[in-house]
């Protein structure tokens, strides 16, 4: 503590390390809202100022951004970092996926907190903050997995939002015998969360349904990866998102539906987002979709052999029809779904081959948490679907506002962290396992072109990819309590507006930066 005899010693600031004071010039800023010609200054991983002819300290470093976009992180609403699951433990844990995540432009992820059979909820919640503590390279948050329900359930359920800073719970209508939860414990569950101004979350799927399927699959001899789709089509997706819709519109809570994959299942949510908006107004469903059910579709041809297969293999399914990823993307870009996430639960070769002959055993999970803004950015903003701002809102400032940490998260403004991607729009790359960050051995965007990439990402204002070059820093990220009653949700703010569409000159601009691969420097 500083005294008379030895005064606090503040460096000059003409001294202080140019690392903590950024100046991020001459790019377009890009918030959900607005794009907007102007500059950045970051200090102590803070952005202070935005605007132009800033007036800065000496010792600022510079980054030039001619060019290019300058965009809030990404935000993963959906990653599995070092899951035990089916009976392996994911490979990518919270230092490698955080650290993969940053290489693709996402500077915060909010990881599940699953309790085993017979865990307490505060077990688990206790569990994920030992192992990612120290080793995440960026901040995260959690959810927790409720498996179960009981008056204790309850009670933990408060404490975590009283005193953990958690405000939302994911609840499983599929894993029967593992995960599942009926009807009645998902209505007390959701009516708890209603109560704690918390999130009820919901894996949709009908969990009897994909059971009595897979015994009958099982049982005509059909063990291959294939089954796996069989066993859980569209429809029984569509109807347990119908049943979660129908019973949070019964106790009057929110909704965030998790993985929506299919066509049938985002036009269920659909309906029941539009009739809440016709009653009330507005809605408090959300739906997701995965970088994977955009980027990709299960594709019989390409999946010839069982590895290939067994690396697509997650729940729920990516579907055959292969009009479902641009069916999702226009959801996306017309607010019927509001976020992206990666659902990364990765597990290499040996381990999936833990279903051979059994396609139950086959660990679910996929790759995504590097790839999720180049995906969504190639088939969305690229492709035409939506304008940058949509990008930016779909893949960090909707999750920021549903979970209630915006602006603090999810925008470029004063006061908000510097978790900051500059964004390349004339760069390009091919995704490939041989040159991903992440530590699983295969990429389920295999050779997939993208245009776009993360020429700066800073990460609490330390600049952890600089001119493409990967600078993590272990243990740098920091566990962010998510504050329960999120205005977004229970104040019936919307969370996005979106204006119709058009050819609207920021996109003629960018299609202009964008130029075809052949002139790409
Ligand atoms: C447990 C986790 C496994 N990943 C997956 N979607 O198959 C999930 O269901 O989200
Ligand atoms: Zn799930
Ligand atoms: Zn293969
Ligand atoms: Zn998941």
């Amino acid at each position: 503590m500083a005294n008379q005899s030895n005064p606090v010693k503040k460096v000059p600031i003409h001294l202080q390390s140019s690392q903590n004071r950024i100046l991020i010039k001459n790019g377009k800023i890009v918030n959900a809202d607005k794009m907007v010609d102007s500059d950045v200054y970051i200090e102590d991983g803070v952005i202070k100022m935005v605007g132009c002819n800033l007036i800065i300290p000496g010792g600022t470093r510079v980054i030039d951004a001619t060019s290019m976009l300058v965009m809030p992180g990404g935000i993963d609403p959906h990653t599995h970092l070092e899951l035990e699951f089916m009976g392996a433990v994911s490979v990518d844990d919270f230092y490698q996926g955080t650290k993969a995540a940053i290489a693709g432009g996402t500077t915060m992820i909010i990881d599940f907190a699953l309790p085993s059979k017979g865990e307490s909820l505060l077990d688990a919640y206790h569990k994920w903050r030992t192992r990612a503590t120290n080793k995440v390279c960026c901040d995260y948050a959690l959810h927790i997995g409720v498996t179960s329900w009981s008056d204790e359930v309850k009670r933990e359920m408060e404490e975590l939002c009283k005193l953990h800073g958690v405000n939302s719970f994911k609840m499983f209508m599929a894993y029967k015998g593992v995960f599942m939860v009926n009807d009645s414990e998902l209505y007390n569950s959701f009516e708890t969360c209603k109560e704690l101004g918390a999130i009820p979350m919901v894996h949709a799927e009908n969990g009897d349904i994909v059971f009595e399927n897979t015994k009958r699959l099982l049982k005509s001899g059909i063990n291959g990866p294939d089954g796996h789709a069989l066993s859980r089509p569209e429809e029984v997706e569509a109807e347990a998102v119908n049943r979660a819709c129908t019973l949070s519109n019964q106790v009057g809570s929110p909704l965030y539906v998790v993985h929506v994959m299919s066509k049938a299942a985002a036009e269920v949510l659909a309906k029941h987002r539009a009739k809440q908006i016709k009653q009330n107004g507005n809605t408090k469903i959300y739906g997701e979709t995965l970088a994977a059910a955009v980027g990709t579709h299960w594709d019989e041809n390409k999946l010839t052999c069982w590895h290939d297969a067994a690396a697509h293999v997650l729940s729920p399914p990516l579907r055959a029809d292969p009009d479902t990823p641009n069916f999702l993307l226009n959801m996306l870009a017309s607010d019927k779904l509001q976020t992206t996430g990666s659902d990364n639960a990765t597990f290499n070769k040996d381990q999936k081959s833990l279903g051979k002959g059994d396609f139950t055993k086959i660990p679910n999970g996929v790759n995504g948490v590097e790839d999720r803004m180049s995906v969504i950015w190639e088939k969305g903003v690229v492709s035409e679907l939506f304008d940058p701002c949509r990008f930016v809102a779909i893949t960090s400032t909707n999750a920021a506002k549903i979970f209630n940490i915006f602006p603090r998260k999810g925008c470029i403004d004063v006061g908000s962290d510097a978790d900051i991607v500059v964004w390349n729009p004339k760069g390009k790359r091919i995704i490939s396992a041989k040159t991903h960050h992440q530590a699983v051995d295969y990429n389920i965007f295999e050779g997939m072109e993208c245009h776009g990439i993360p020429e700066y990402v800073l990460v609490g204002g330390r600049v952890c990819v600089d001119e493409g070059q990967l600078k993590v820093v272990q243990g740098h990220g920091k566990y962010v309590p998510t504050p329960t009653h999120s205005e977004f949700v229970y104040n019936n703010e919307k969370v996005s507006e979106i204006e119709v569409i058009d050819e609207s000159k920021e996109i003629k601009a960018l299609k202009l930066q964008i130029s075809p691969p052949s002139s790409v420097t």
